[in-house]
């Protein structure tokens, strides 16, 4: 491998992106500039007006639910706050409208907070359950609480806010105010998917075991991106409010919920323009099918029905995908050679475990085993089917609590550490069944494992750089920006590799590496872990091909019932009578060795 200056073109996902911001920027200046120069009856204004603030909104949606997987059905709620906070602030307190603004933003961030952190944690529908909750309660507030709200008959006389030597009272203007704010908080969703939260949300929606073992706090991430959901919401009900200057609680209500989750469904939710595009089709798809009277209902829903249906990523998602059919331009790169920066201080164990037990109710799968993994060694881990070695490797890499026992690296005591924090401790690790983000790019995949905690790489630059370090290590630095889908199941197992390489790991873990591989792929693989060692990194691996394990590891450790049974030089390991009576299936009859 020479030491070349790295050189890669954007990858085709950028290159889009790029073209996109620009779309995007001509549009919305056309689109700010319009209202100023034409005459818009009343009628056509209201209709921009709803399409404006409702997409603020939506992108909220975007963001928790496109970028991070988390369905939220309380996005009218969120709305509701921030259009009553201007509306009374106004109205009735007189505070003005920034301040009732940033008042109504506050109390957005607030609730959307502790709705997340009270229900995140649990994850699944739960979520989704606790919105509507939520969402019932507002719509029950904004409607009985009528000595604060003005219940049913809602909140009218809502004043438009003055910029320093620009009054927004005429509706034109205030129009091209909104336009301006939607579009800033386009680019600003539209960026962030590209930076290392966004990635972190990505890694959540796309597979949320691997991103906490590759680094990602799961439970912050979803928390963060919940908050600047509900803020997004609230926002576009604070201008919401003013455009229309009377609110009352039916256009907060659940079904509006529904409305919403629906333009982003539509549109496609993982994409800022998407969200645009299904906000402004499902404000205008009525207005155009009312020619058709009594049918118009049902043919809306029909059409609706059949985006679903037919385009499940949405408008612009199909649209994105005829876009990638044929790959982007791949990458010329001439990636550094690879680093791993290990410290050379430290016990000579750089991984012990100590009476360490997993039980599953009476089942024991892992039953006090005590473990050395010497540093800078390659250490297998063996047993029939069935014996606990995954599940050791779990609670390794803290995806599973242990029932008993401890487990250190480095001299340092991780037990109770959730798995992107041993993830930042250096411990980096591979799955049986290949865990990859799916969605993403092989160059994201990697780049994510590249920003992990206390990693060496920090600006974007840097990561980009140890990001094609890895790829370049395992030979696939010309693939980068290609769908990781698109990959051979043996090129995925390589990504995966590189994916916990790119993070600085100290111990690398690895579960069933070479299966599904042919024989020359697990040559390779091979090769690749004696170049790993020659770097001094530990690894520890399971594996059932016996004549690899042999070649490569250093040390062997057995795993029968949850229990070690051997322990020592393949040599020995090997034939050890405990080993192959416990491969033939027999009772063992030794003690732990
Ligand atoms: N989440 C779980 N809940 C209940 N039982 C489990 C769970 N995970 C594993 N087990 C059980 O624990 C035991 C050990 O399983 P484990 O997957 O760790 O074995 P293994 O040695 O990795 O097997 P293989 O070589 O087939 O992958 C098995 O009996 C399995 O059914």
């Amino acid at each position: 491998m020479t030491d070349a200056t790295l050189s890669h073109p954007a990858p085709a996902s950028n290159r889009g992106a790029i073209a996109g911001g620009i779309v995007l920027a001509v549009l919305a200046a056309a689109l700010a500039v319009l209202p100023l120069t034409m005459t818009l009856s009343a009628y056509v204004l209201n209709m921009l007006m709803q399409a404006v603030t409702y997409t603020v909104a939506v992108l909220g949606l975007t963001v928790v639910l496109g970028y991070t997987g988390q369905l939220s059905l309380a996005q009218a709620a969120f709305f509701g706050i921030g259009a009553y906070a201007v509306a009374l602030g106004t109205v009735d307190y007189g505070l003005g409208f920034w301040l009732s603004m940033v008042l109504g933003l506050a109390a957005s961030a607030v609730a959307g907070a502790v709705l997340g952190l009270t229900s995140l944690r649990i994850g699944g529908h739960y979520l989704a359950m606790v919105t509507i909750a939520f969402q019932q309660i507002v719509t029950l507030v904004l409607v009985n609480s009528i000595d604060v709200t003005h219940g049913p008959d809602g909140v009218s006389g809502i004043a438009r806010p003055n910029l320093p030597g620009v009054s927004l009272a005429n509706a034109k203007a205030y129009l091209t105010f909104c336009i301006v704010v939607l579009y800033a908080v386009g680019l600003a969703v539209w960026y962030l998917r590209r930076t290392r939260l966004g990635r972190a949300m990505q890694a959540v929606r796309d597979n949320e075991l691997a991103a906490g073992v590759v680094g990602v706090n799961t439970y912050r991430t979803k928390v963060v991106a919940f908050t600047i959901s509900a803020i997004l919401g609230g926002l576009g009900g604070a201008l919401f409010a003013s455009g229309f200057s009377y609110i009352s609680p039916d256009q907060f209500s659940f079904a509006e919920s529904v409305v919403f989750l629906t333009m982003a469904l539509i549109g496609g939710v993982q994409s800022a323009f998407g969200t645009a595009l299904g906000t402004g089709l499902l404000i205008l798809l009525p207005e155009w099918l009312r020619f058709l009277k009594e049918i118009y209902l049902a043919i809306y829903g029909l059409s609706v029905i059949l985006i679903m249906v037919f385009m499940p990523e949405g408008i612009w998602g199909l649209l994105e995908r005829i876009a990638h059919v044929g790959g982007g331009r791949p990458a010329v790169v001439t990636p550094r050679p690879f680093r791993l920066d290990i410290p050379d201080s430290g016990p000579a164990d750089i991984l012990e475990t100590r009476g360490l037990a997993k039980h599953f109710g009476g089942l024991r799968a892992v039953d006090g085993v005590d473990l050395k993994v010497e540093r800078g060694s390659v250490h297998a881990l063996i047993g029939p089917n069935g014996s606990g070695k995954t599940t050791l490797l779990n609670v390794l890499s803290g995806l599973y609590r242990p029932t008993g026992g401890s487990v250190s690296l480095a001299g340092r005591d991780i037990t109770r550490l959730a798995p992107h924090e041993r993830c930042a401790a250096g411990v980096g690790r591979t799955f049986q069944n290949i865990r990859l983000f799916r969605s993403l790019s092989i160059l994201d995949n990697v780049l994510i494992g590249a920003q992990r905690p206390g990693a060496p790489a920090k600006g974007e630059a840097a990561l980009r750089e140890r990001a094609f370090e890895a790829l370049g290590f395992v030979g696939l630095a010309d693939k980068a920006s290609e769908l990781v889908g698109s990959l051979p199941y043996g090129h995925q197992r390589l990504v995966e590799i590189a994916r916990a390489l790119a993070g600085n790991p100290t111990l690398l873990l690895l579960d069933e590496p070479a299966a599904g591989l042919n024989p020359t792929e697990k040559q390779e693989l091979v090769e690749l872990l004696r170049r790993l060692k020659g770097h001094g990194l530990t690894i520890f691996l399971i594996d059932h091909d016996m004549a690899m394990v042999e070649r490569i590891a250093d040390h062997i450790t057995v795993l029968n019932f949850g229990k070690r049974i051997a322990e020592g030089t393949p040599r020995d390991v090997l034939r050890h009578p405990a080993v192959i009576a416990a491969y033939l299936g027999e009772v063992p009859t030794h003690g732990a060795a």
